[in-house]
Formats: C-alpha cells, structure tokens, sequence
C-alpha cells in the first residue's frame, strides 16, 4: 500500500478457524485498520443522525424531499457513470448468501449477477464472515469446485455470473476485530476484506469490486460510502471509478433522497434497487406510533397496493432521467415439491416481473435458482438483445410525497391466523438465525433478516395500536413454541423466545433485532488474544 502505516494496529480476538490465516493477513488488517481510522467517527455521527430523525419522525415532523438538497434534483445535467463490466445487462440477479455451495449454484444459475450478501442472508457468526471471505475469493481464483461426501460434484461453469458484495449494513459491529480499544463497524470488515483480497483480482477478469449497500437512510450515508470507495481505491493503487455499486432503496428516508443517493455515487454508481422487504419494515419502524400507518397483514400489502407503486415508480423515473439501472424486488418464493402450489407461486412471480419489466426496471432479482428462467423470459420479451432500457425516460406527472405515504386503509385488521403467522415467521427465523443460517425457506418463501424485521415489528405494531391483545399474543407464542420445540428438539426456545419478547414485546420497538442479538449470542471471544 503506498501511504505510511496506520498508527494503531486491528486486533483479531477470534479463535484461529481454518485458512482464516488467508483472510486476515497483517497487509488486510492494516487497511482494515486505515478504513476503521478514516470512517469510525462519522458512522458514528451519521448513526445519531438517524436517530435524531427517527425522534423528529416518531414527533409528527413531515417528512419530503429536501430543500436543502433541491438544486442537485433541479440540475438537468449529471449522470452516474456508464454501466460497468459485467454489469451493462442485469435483466437477472440471484441473491444469496456466500456459502461455497449457494456461490456454486449462484454462478451457475443463468443470472447475469449473483449478490453475494452478509446482510440480510447471513447471520454473522465469525465462520460465516471469514468462511464468506474465503469462498468469495476461491470463486475468483476459480478453486472453488467441490464434492459433497455423498458425491455431489460442485463445478464453476464457464461463464459465471459477476459477482455484487453486499456488506453488512453500518449498524452492525464486528466485535471479533477491534481498532482502538473498539469493535471495526461491520460493513468495513466485509467491504475492506471482499476489496483487499479480490478488488484487483477482478479487475484482472474483466471485471471490477462491485458492490449493493443495505438500509441507507440518507444522502450523507451515500456520500460515506462514496468516501470509503475512493480511500479504498487510492490506498490499492485501483483507478478512481472502478469501483460500482447498487443503493437498494429500502428506508422510507431514502426514498425521498432516491436522486441525492445516485448523486453522491455518481462515480461509482450502479443504479439502484428495490429492496422492497426492509422498505415495509422502515415504513413501520419510522411510523409505528402512528394510526394512519397501520398495516395489515404482510400478505395484504402487496407490490400493487398504491404506495409501494409509487415507490417503485419514483425509482424508474429517477434511474433513468440519471442514466442508472433500475432493478425490481426480489421474488421470494421457493419451489417446493407441491406442483400445483408452485405453478400457483411462480404464476405470481411472473405477473410481478412482468410489471416491473413493463414499468421500465432493467431486471429483477430471484431468491433461488428455480425462478431464474421465469425472470429472464420476461425481460427477454421486454429487452430482446437491448441489454437494458436506460433510454426509457418518463416526463409525465410526478410521484408526491403524499403518494409514497399514503399508507392507511389497505387491508382490514390481521386475523388470528395472520397474528400466528408472524409469530411463527419470527421464532422460526431467529432459531435458524441463532444456529448461523441467515435464510431460510419457511412455508414456500424465502425469510431473512429483513422478513424477520416485518413479522416482529408488526406484531409490535399491533399490539401498540390494540388491534391484537396482549393474551392473545402470549398464548399464541406459547402454542407456537411448544408445536415448534416438539418437532425440532434441538431448537434453541428460550433464546428465541427472549429474541421474541425484547423485539415484538417491549414498549418501544428496537431499531434493529440484529445488533443486540449479534452481541448476546453470536459473539465468541476466548480470554486469551490471537
Ligand atoms: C434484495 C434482497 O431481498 S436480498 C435477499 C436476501 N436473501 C437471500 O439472499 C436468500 C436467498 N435464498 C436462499 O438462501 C435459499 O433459497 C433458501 C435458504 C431460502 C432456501 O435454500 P434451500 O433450502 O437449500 O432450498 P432448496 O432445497 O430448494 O434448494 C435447491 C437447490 O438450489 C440451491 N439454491 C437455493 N437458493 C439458492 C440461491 N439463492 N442461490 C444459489 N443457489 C440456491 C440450493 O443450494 C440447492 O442446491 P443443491 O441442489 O446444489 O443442493
Ligand atoms: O434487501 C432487500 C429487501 O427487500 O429488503
Ligand atoms: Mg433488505
């Protein structure tokens, strides 16, 4: 690296694990170590920021576009960079978590781009974030391949799809690396580690480190990480701009600064998209105090109820008239062994693809391979050999912010059935969360941390406004518990139960389940140091 050592050194408190010695070698702790130096402080001040606007929100503040960012969305005249490598056409981008048999599948599955994700699809035990680490390196390095002990061959294909990092989000600490007598924000550690290690490597494949950045709430978050990637490319020597990454708009907040966001990563910009799971759960995290943003069951709020097309519509328009992508939400189902369900799910599927490729998004997102084809067709019949639709711009009418949040009346108040089945979504998820598995498929759709944020914040949501009593609540947990400790012996009842209780129970809902969690049960530090 070409500047002066870091004053202060990164600790590593884990346990040695196998090849971790790959990963944290003293070169990447030492840009860790730069990265931790030149951004702590301001994660910091922008995390208190969001809670400054949280209280301003919960008080009644409107919320709009801002004034005092009004001239960037005036000014006709900038764009975010050309689409880079790899990137030009996204008509399919798989998701999953970064486990070397999903990495396998992922490259594999006929989409243009596999995101790799520590986010919302990985529950960060220290073996997941290094073992993360390792198969994304051993994917470029193409060593990854494979044989199960039952003999299954895992193969990389030919032309494997490019690969998008999504780090953890800045709420979240790696308390097993620690700068100055504290805990390295998390996104550094997967971002710093994904660039040290496999930046350069890309580039030398043709393509570049590219990246999605989760539950951004504002212009300022975007201006960081624009920060982070130009350190991050001075102090490895990579050009300016190599870097590219997608913003899912999923915080109420971004959503009013969907051209700001695009703005501060002009230069490295890959569009955005909808990250349409956490958005609901910003919705009532943002607004859970207030009666007008009641919601109903998860199933009723649908992508065609009017305020999340709006959303969806704001964000085409503003990827366009900026020259960046616009890609759709994930579809969530996963194939099961009833036909007559799946040919019901994927028909769903395909209808909400097709609206999305109709409305001008330049591809969408599959939780799982079996939904690549359907994805492809549809935007095979909207692109044809364009690789995107960029030149579709929309001058007419505007969406408000009275469109993005007019969010009551939609649906009648949640049955007993709706009540259970969020309940049942939680434990579920927080038990296969506890045990290192960040998704899961429960009842034929993919949960991870965000869908596990919308059932515990709803039922918060509704307790809070009377729509469900309390009793009833406690029996069904209880019923719930029981039914799913007598099929699952080994689950883990009273941590879930607890992670039930401090997230949907108490009076004020927590910001996020993850990083207390993460703290109370993740964390494994022996006494003595590495
Ligand atoms: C923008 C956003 O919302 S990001 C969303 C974040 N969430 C995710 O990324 C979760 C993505 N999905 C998954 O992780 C998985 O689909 C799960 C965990 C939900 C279900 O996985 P499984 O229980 O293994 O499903 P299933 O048994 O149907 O899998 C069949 C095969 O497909 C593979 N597969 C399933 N999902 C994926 C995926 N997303 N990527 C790659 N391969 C996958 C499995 O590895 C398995 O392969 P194998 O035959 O080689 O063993
Ligand atoms: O990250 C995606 C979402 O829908 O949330
Ligand atoms: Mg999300």
């Amino acid at each position: 690296m070409p500047t002066s050592a870091p004053a202060r050194p990164v600790h590593v408190l884990a346990a040695p694990g196998d090849r971790h010695d790959r990963i944290l070698s003293p070169a990447a702790l030492d840009f860790l170590a730069r990265l931790a130096e030149a951004f702590g402080d301001r994660r910091e001040q922008l995390l208190k920021e969001r809670r400054r606007q949280a209280i301003r929100l919960a008080s009644g503040s409107p919320l709009d576009f801002p004034l005092t960012s009004a001239a960037v969305r005036a000014d006709p005249t900038w764009r975010v960079a050309a689409p880079a490598p790899g990137l030009e056409d996204r008509r399919v981008e798989i998701t999953g978590p970064p486990d070397r048999r999903t990495a396998v599948d992922a490259l594999n599955s006929g989409a243009r781009v596999w995101m790799a994700d520590f986010a919302d699809a990985t529950a960060p035990t220290w073996d997941n974030v290094i073992g993360g680490q390792l198969t994304l390196l051993d994917a470029i390095e193409r060593r990854i391949d494979f044989t199960t002990p039952e003999g299954k061959e895992y193969r990389l294909g030919e032309h494997p799809a490019t690969i998008m990092v999504r780090p953890r989000g800045w709420h979240l600490l790696e308390e097993h690396l620690e700068f100055d007598g504290r805990p390295v924000p998390a996104p550094v550690v997967d971002l710093g580690l994904y660039f040290f290690h496999c930046a350069q490597r890309q580039i030398d494949a043709g393509h570049g480190p590219y990246f999605c950045l989760p539950k951004l709430e504002n212009r300022y978050e975007a201006r960081l990480w624009n920060d982070v990637f130009v350190l991050a490319q001075d102090l490895l020597g990579i050009p300016r701009g190599t870097v590219r990454a997608t913003v899912p708009i999923e915080t109420i907040t971004a959503a009013f600064e969907m051209e700001e966001i695009l703005y501060e990563l002009r230069e490295h910009s890959a569009g955005l998209d909808a990250g349409r799971r956490d958005y609901l759960f910003s919705l009532i995290k943002t607004f859970g105090h207030r009666t007008d943003f009641l919601l109903p069951e998860r199933a009723q709020v649908t992508t065609t109820v009017p305020f999340m097309r709006a959303y969806t519509d704001l964000l085409v328009r503003t990827c366009h008239k900026r020259g960046a992508h616009a890609i759709g939400g994930m579809a969530a189902h996963v194939p099961g062994k009833d036909p007559e369900a799946d040919a019901a799910a994927l028909a769903e599927v395909r209808l909400d693809k097709e609206r999305e490729a109709e409305d001008g998004f330049d591809g969408s997102g599959v939780a799982h391979p079996g939904l690549v084809s359907v994805c492809r067709e549809v935007f095979d019949g909207v692109l044809g050999e364009r690789p995107h639709q960029l030149d579709r711009t929309r001058e007419d009418g505007h969406v408000t912010a009275a469109d993005l949040l007019s969010v009551r009346r939609i649906g009648g108040p949640p049955t007993e059935q709706g009540v259970r089945s969020n309940i049942t979504v939680a434990l579920r998820y927080f038990d296969a969360w506890l045990r290192g598995q960040g998704a899961v498929a429960l009842y034929g759709l993919m949960e991870d941390a965000a869908t596990a944020e919308i059932a515990r914040a709803q039922i918060w949501q509704w307790l809070r406004h009377r729509v469900i009593d309390r009793e009833d609540v406690l029996r069904i947990l209880g019923e719930e518990l029981a039914a799913f400790g007598a099929r699952h012996p080994w689950a883990a009842l009273d941590e879930v139960r607890e992670l039930f209780e401090r997230n949907a129970l108490a009076p004020e809902l927590p910001l996020f389940f993850t990083p207390d969690a993460y703290t109370r049960h993740l964390v494994r530090i022996p006494q003595v140091r590495s």
